[in-house]
């Protein structure tokens, strides 16, 4: 289990999360929803060690994690196999990734070419295998959906739900459909307005 107590985060003079406790199982997910700017993101890299607490506690956090941003950050000149390859141990074959990329809708003829010049639904699918095929104990998934057509949302959920099976997932989303499809427990972070300036500057005033 990580356990997230009294967190507390002051990103750039201001109060971005506060108080905030949050329990996420090793095997389940969470589902972390709110408006634009309350902090999803912010949670997340705190899970993924990117940013430190101002104060609180975060426990449980394990070694190996992995992520899907909300930016893609793929290697543009590497092919959709070879851009998941780097990330796995040598002796995994491309099989199990073309199996996995193939599973998640990709069309065969999008498999060896350049990522960059792959559409925006096409890049997510490949990101998607990226964070999920590596044996990471906690995944952080970003918007994981974006840009994925309504066709191929189902195939894209189902397989993200099989391959979160056994783990910590932290998911941020705006559609709580897919947060119920992922079983996860919804978790309301809330406006950013409701929040006090650092300085004692009136956010009326900013
Ligand atoms: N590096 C930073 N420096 C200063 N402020 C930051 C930084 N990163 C984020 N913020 C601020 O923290 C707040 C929360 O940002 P965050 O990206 O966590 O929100 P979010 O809930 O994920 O938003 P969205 O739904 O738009 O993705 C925002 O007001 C943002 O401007």
């Amino acid at each position: 289990m990580i356990t997230v107590r009294d967190l507390r985060v002051e990103l750039g003079g201001r109060v971005v999360l506060d108080g905030l406790d949050i329990d996420l199982p090793d095997d389940g997910v969470v589902a972390v929803m709110g408006p634009n700017g309350s902090g999803k993101t912010t949670l997340g890299r705190v899970l993924l060690g990117l940013v430190p607490p101002t104060s609180g506690v975060v426990d449980g956090r394990p070694a190996r994690c992995s992520a899907v941003f909300q930016e893609d950050r793929l290697c543009e000149h590497l092919d959709a196999v070879a851009n998941v390859r780097l990330v796995l141990p040598r002796d995994v074959s491309s099989t199990s990734v073309v199996t996995a990329l193939r599973d998640l809708g990709l069309p065969a003829d999008a498999l060896r070419r350049p990522v960059r010049a792959l559409s925006g639904g096409q890049r997510r699918r490949v990101v998607i295998a990226r964070a999920l095929l590596p044996a990471a104990d906690l995944v952080f998934l970003d918007e994981p959906l974006t840009g994925i057509d309504a066709d191929g949302r189902e195939a894209v959920l189902a397989w993200i739900a099989e391959a979160c099976r056994g783990r910590a997932v932290l998911l941020v989303t705006h559609d709580r459909a897919d947060a119920e499809r992922l079983h996860g427990d919804v978790v309301e972070l809330a406006p950013h307005h409701d929040r006090r300036a650092l300085d004692g500057v009136t956010d009326a005033r900013l």
